[in-house]
């Protein structure tokens, strides 16, 4: 209980420093817990659970990086701009690095797959505690699939977007991994948005694990695995250990900032398995029927859902 205490209370960390210094959160205020039932299929056990992860209730929670007096809308609106130009300006920035040469076109992508959906994540605490600032958060996802699907489909031209995001300049390949990632991105925050630990971590295992997966792999991987000669044991060990550190970081900013809190005595172990499951799924030879942006997030999310609840 005192580990829940700690998390939700905004006990340290990054938002946790942020957070105490805008509304220093009383322990005395936290919510009673009540223990959740034991999990349907999971787990069994005489004795009740401890809670796993729990959604601070909004009497309780303050919303996250408020601006004192800022109307909600207001904020959000603001969030939301500040996103869409963010988005904007980072393609072009990979498409600057790519087309001076400082980068390949193939590292450009996979660090704009690793920054778009991490940073975007990592902005959900600026919005408001209203229930339409997922959807305001939602409409930058949003805008980006007509995006890909405009220039996939070449009904307009963007250069800026083939050469930062695609392999080989083909235009098609807009339709394929990047707009399933931001469909994804789309479902993380809509259904799961900040009050649950299921939506962060599956960002971070598509974003920050299969990004550094590729990296890595691509460069250093010259053991290959067995049952798939196209994916590296240093690839697939990156992708589990990147993807379960930024999982993990990830989740200690939105409970330090009290978004929700987790029980630590076993979340870091259930963020492990989350991380092994997606990272054993983004091995497998199934790239072709299912994309990596679509398996990775799936196994992440079932996962989650099956040991956070
Ligand atoms: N577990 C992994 C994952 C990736 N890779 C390396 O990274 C490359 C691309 O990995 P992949 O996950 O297939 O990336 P894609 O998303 O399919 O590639 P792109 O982003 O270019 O679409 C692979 O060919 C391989 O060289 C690896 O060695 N081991
Ligand atoms: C190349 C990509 C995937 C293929 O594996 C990444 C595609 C990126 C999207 C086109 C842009 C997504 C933008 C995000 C929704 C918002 C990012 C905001 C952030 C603050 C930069």
């Amino acid at each position: 209980m005192s580990g829940l205490i700690g998390a939700a209370g905004g006990g340290g960390g990054c938002w946790g420093m942020i957070w105490s210094c805008i509304h220093p959160t009383p322990r005395r205020h936290l919510p009673k817990i009540s223990p959740i039932p034991p999990h349907p299929f999971l787990f069994h056990r005489t004795v009740p659970p401890r809670p796993l992860f729990q959604s601070v209730p909004r009497t309780v929670s303050r919303p996250p990086l408020v601006v004192a007096s800022t109307p909600p809308l207001l904020q959000d609106a603001a969030a939301t701009t500040a996103l869409f130009s963010s988005a904007y300006f980072l393609v072009l920035a990979f498409d600057k690095l790519t087309e001076s040469r400082i980068i390949r076109q193939s590292l450009s992508r996979k660090l704009v797959h690793i920054l778009s959906g991490l940073l975007f994540a990592a902005s959900w605490p600026f919005f408001s505690d209203s229930v339409h600032a997922r959807y305001f958060a939602a409409l930058v996802p949003l805008a980006n699939f007509f995006r890909l699907l405009i220039h996939g489909l070449s009904l307009a031209a963007d250069d800026t977007l083939v050469t930062s995001l695609t392999r080989e300049g083909n235009p098609k390949e807009l339709l394929r991994g990047p707009l399933y990632y931001v469909v994804v991105l789309l479902v993380s925050t809509t259904v799961f948005w900040r009050e649950s630990p299921v939506g962060v971590v599956s960002v971070a295992m598509m974003c920050g694990g299969d990004g550094i997966a590729d990296i890595i792999g691509r460069r250093y991987g010259f053991q290959k695995l067995p049952y798939n000669p196209h994916k590296s044991w240093l690839g697939s060990i990156s992708m589990f250990i990147c993807g379960s550190l930024i999982s993990a970081g990830m989740l200690y900013c939105f409970t330090s900032l009290g978004c929700f809190s987790l029980d630590w005595s076993s979340a870091l172990q259930r963020v492990l398995l989350v991380s092994l499951v997606a990272t054993i799924v983004e091995s497998l030879p199934i790239t072709e029927t299912l994309d990596d942006n679509l398996s990775v997030p799936l196994a992440s999310m079932v996962t989650a859902l099956m040991i956070f609840g």
